[in-house]
């Protein structure tokens, strides 16, 4: 039953690093997310995430969403929604979709604002 309690560190892919607080009995969380990357040249700060996992599923292996609001010189926003796998060696991973966001002038600029890709994320030891 303790499998994919989302709670702790996570790094993906990119080298991101994901802090995931307690996650509460309604399943939701708060976190820290630390992106290795960005679209702009202006260093990203550390920024607070929240969403929120299935904690009934008899499957232990639950899906959830969260979002991160990124602090720099222009507003941008990540959802990112996935599942958590366990593997035959009891090994976590979570994999996920997620859509970026940022802020532009114009809505004529609308259609290039959301940039979307996946993430893998394992559980840093
Ligand atoms: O870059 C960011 C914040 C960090 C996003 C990190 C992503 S989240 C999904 C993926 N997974 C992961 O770990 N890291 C990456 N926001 C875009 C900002 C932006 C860019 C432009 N521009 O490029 O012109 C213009 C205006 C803008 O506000």
């Amino acid at each position: 039953p303790c499998k994919c309690i989302l709670s702790g560190q996570w790094q993906n892919d990119l080298g991101s690093q994901v802090h995931i607080f307690d996650v509460e009995a309604d399943g939701s969380f708060s976190g820290e997310y630390r992106t290795a990357v960005s679209a702009t040249q202006a260093p990203i700060q550390p920024a607070l995430l929240c969403g929120s996992q299935q904690l009934h599923g008899e499957g232990q292996q639950p899906t959830f969403g969260f979002t991160v609001n990124w602090k720099s010189f222009s507003d941008s926003t990540t959802v990112f929604v996935g599942q958590c796998f366990v593997d035959k060696s009891g090994e976590e991973s979570l994999h996920t979709m997620w859509l970026l966001r940022e802020e532009v002038n114009s809505g004529k600029d609308d259609w290039k604002a959301t940039r979307t890709g996946c993430n893998v994320f394992t559980r840093i030891a």
